[in-house]
């Protein structure tokens, strides 16, 4: 197993971010108060088979937080943690930010960069991992943005993704890091505890469209797991035992998704005998909403009903290893592009763990939900927008 690498800063090189002349920080969005929850709501499950208990449910997580969602001052946060960085490595192109179901929404944060005279962008997606929720769906959010976006001077505004980064040197080690920080924050009299790793839950259906040319998405975690564990247990000089387990499953319960859920799975634990737990949330890059809630709140609740100590692991936020790899990710995209443009062999691409790289422009199909029942959305940033 490749250790997460300390390299030391790549160089950006004369060629820099070239042939982008600006950043997307792509993200789900959320709402900033009250008034703003249902409308958010609506806008997040358009067209999706969501009961409605669930949506009532799911309103009040977010008014028991006064309406407002953390995640819009953590992007405000991640973009001037990007922007600090490129400016170090001398890299002068703006990070506009653009949300999926909220405000800021995609097609302004385009019609920003345009206006601040951008042509072929990168995009930054806030979701570590590959799967129609945290690609595709991006991807066909993004095409519609695209198309809205006015272009006055004739010449198309081009976006192209950077690859899911799970995998990347820079985000494994901040995880690893925060992982090794929860262990230490734990009370010296409890029991080693055991490392549980969290993400989203998805249906089994989303699970098997994630896997059409690679690892799905609960294989993309188990690597990263895998990996984190390990380094984790050899910083900590003592191996850990860990699992993956998932929270926030919506949907009607006839329907699967993956499991087991993170409070069934400490009832498990309880009853074989653990008293002491580290939650790490893998699957998500900033303490939002869903860690805030599904983790902070119940999971942690859960967890002390059950008699366990229980210490919740930072997700990776804006820790420098995840920052200074995100910015080696757009040059690596960067150095990719120039690459594809020139008809050249692409560079190596880094990475942490078991598996290779994610592919940076998505095959036919990838993540594809409804294949044969409609006709499909396309898609920006893959081989075939149309498949
Ligand atoms: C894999 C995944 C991630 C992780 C990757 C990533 O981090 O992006 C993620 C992130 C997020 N999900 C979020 C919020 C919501 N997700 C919902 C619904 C759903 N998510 C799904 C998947 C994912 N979601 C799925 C399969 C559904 C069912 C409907 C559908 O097929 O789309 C619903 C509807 C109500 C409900 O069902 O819970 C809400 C409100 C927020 C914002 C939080 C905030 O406001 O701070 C964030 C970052
Ligand atoms: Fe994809």
């Amino acid at each position: 197993m490749t250790p997460p690498s300390t390299d030391p800063t790549p160089d950006a090189g004369t060629a820099g971010l070239a042939p982008y002349d600006a950043v997307l920080l792509f993200s789900f969005g959320g709402p900033n108060g009250p008034d703003d929850v249902l409308p958010f709501l609506r806008n997040v499950t358009a067209g999706k088979n969501i009961p409605d208990e669930r949506l009532a449910e799911v309103a009040e997580h977010y008014h028991h937080f006064g309406g407002r969602s953390p995640i819009n001052e953590q992007n405000l946060a991640l973009r001037a943690a990007l922007q600090a960085e490129l400016a170090r490595r001398g890299l002068d192109v703006p990070v506009v930010w653009g949300n999926r179901n909220w405000e800021p929404y995609t097609r302004d944060a385009l019609a920003e960069a345009r206006a601040a005279g951008a042509h072929r962008i990168v995009a930054l997606v806030t979701s570590a991992y590959s799967s129609y929720s945290g690609c595709r769906q991006y991807r066909e959010d993004l095409w519609a943005a695209l198309d809205a976006v006015a272009t006055p001077d004739g010449e198309p505004l081009v976006v192209d993704k950077a690859r899911s980064y799970f995998n990347h040197p820079g985000f494994v080690q901040a995880n690893v890091d925060a992982v090794v920080e929860a262990y230490g924050a734990t009370s010296a009299d409890a029991a080693w505890p055991r490392l549980v790793f969290v993400t989203h839950s998805i249906p089994d259906t989303m699970e098997a469209a994630s896997a059409v040319a690679g690892a799905s998405y609960r294989e993309q975690h188990l690597d990263v797991a895998r990996t984190v564990a390990a380094a984790a247990g050899q910083r900590l000089g003592r191996p850990v035992e860990w699992d993956l387990a998932f929270c926030s499953r919506s949907g009607p319960p006839s329907q699967p998704w993956l499991e087991p859920d993170v409070n069934d799975h400490l009832e498990a634990l309880a009853a074989a005998g653990t008293t002491s737990v580290v939650l790490s949330p893998i699957g998500f890059v900033s303490d939002h909403m869903e860690v805030a809630f599904d983790l902070d709140t119940e999971a942690l609740a859960t967890a002390h009903e059950l008699g366990m100590t229980a210490v919740r692991a930072d997700s990776v936020g804006v820790r420098e290893p995840f920052v200074r790899g995100l910015v080696d990710l757009l040059l690596e995209r960067a150095a990719i592009a120039r690459a594809d443009d020139a008809g050249a062999p692409r560079p190596a691409e880094a990475t942490a763990g078991d598996l290779p790289a994610f592919r940076s422009v998505c095959v036919p199909g990838c993540c594809r939900m409804r294949e044969g029942v409609d006709s499909g959305r396309p898609a920006a940033c893959s081989v075939d927008p149309w498949s």
